[in-house]
């Protein structure tokens, strides 16, 4: 029996690759089929086979996590890609961005693309935008595609990791993903002609190496929808607040009203950003009136 993971999902095929590199091309077997599983890209599972070409997958082994857009298993890292200027930097957006995410138990990274195009005073607000998500633990990078700005430290982000790149349209997701790519001819070139097919001529997902990492070649997080976020697990998707959610006088204190709160006092003392705040109560009256679904 062989290890691997599923680097792609095309035509009813899935392309396992195992620890030395090697693919091989595999069904599901009938009683996953059967079970309702449906084996995901990021999957990582045990085969069989007799020939590279005619695998058969035969377990999936627990995820940590899926997606539904892009049909992703297993990932440990979203770089959410947001614009200093065209579109304009907007914070909720960001906030939302990183709840959604941490709600599924993915780390975040921020890149602030088009630097380039910010005035003297944009660029230091922007300065201070990364500080503030950096001080919550957020790794944050400014960069700008005209001259380069930043772009020589984004290798160090991929390693072990499996990533999906999030962000509004326009934003530059795009552009970094082509950036990508370029590298990935180079290194795995040899591996998609030996499949016969070249990378270019799929619409489907598939986990492109990087830099000794993996990333989706497709964005996530599509929808920003807090579907199946509850209120009170809100406060678990604030790095910042959920340190201090044991010094809450009330447990379940859900940072409104609630007299002795550690939040609010952070917040009064500046120690949690006010804009975070904001969003929060903004992203909890959201959850609350949501429609219940039947
Ligand atoms: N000035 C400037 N323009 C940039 C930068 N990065 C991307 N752009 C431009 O912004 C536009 C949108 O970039 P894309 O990479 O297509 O954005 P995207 O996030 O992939 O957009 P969607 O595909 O719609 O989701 C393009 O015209 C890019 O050339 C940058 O750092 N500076
Ligand atoms: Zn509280």
């Amino acid at each position: 029996m062989e290890e691997g993971r599923i680097i792609k999902a095309l035509s009813g095929f899935y392309y396992v690759k195992t620890e030395d590199g090697s693919i091989y091309q595999c069904r599901g077997r009938g009683v996953f089929r059967n079970q309702n599983i449906t084996p995901l890209v990021g999957d990582l599972v045990t085969f069989e086979y007799e020939d590279p070409n005619e695998g058969y997958i035969m377990q999936i082994k627990p995820r940590s996590n899926e997606l539904v857009r892009p049909p992703i298993a297993n990932i440990t890292q979203a770089i959410i890609v947001t614009s200093a200027k065209a579109p304009d930097f907007n914070e909720t957006l960001l906030d939302r961005f990183l709840v959604l995410i941490e709600s599924r138990d993915i780390q975040p990274v921020i890149f602030i693309t088009k630097m380039d195009l910010t005035s003297a005073a944009e660029k230091e607000k922007m300065e201070s935008y990364r500080k503030l998500y950096e001080n919550i633990g957020y790794r944050t990078e400014l960069l700008s595609m005209k001259d380069g700005q930043g772009f020589n430290v984004l290798e160090h982000y991929f390693k072990d990791h499996i990533t999906v790149i999030a962000g509004q349209s326009g934003v530059g997701k795009s552009s970094i993903l082509n950036m990508l790519d370029d590298s990935l001819d180079l290194k795995t070139g040899e591996i998609s002609e030996s499949l016969g097919r070249g990378r270019h001529t799929t619409r489907h997902v598939e986990l492109l190496e990087m830099y000794n990492g993996l990333v989706a070649d497709t964005p996530g997080f599509s929808s920003l929808e807090f579907d199946t976020l509850e209120a009170n697990e809100l406060s678990y998707c604030f790095p910042e607040f959920r340190e201090r959610l044991g010094d809450c006088k009330f447990r379940g204190c859900m940072h409104l009203k609630e007299p002795k709160c550690a939040v609010k006092a952070a917040v009064s003392t500046g120690e949690i950003a006010a804009s975070r705040y904001g969003n929060y109560v903004r992203f909890l009256e959201e959850i609350m009136l949501r429609k219940p679904r039947y």
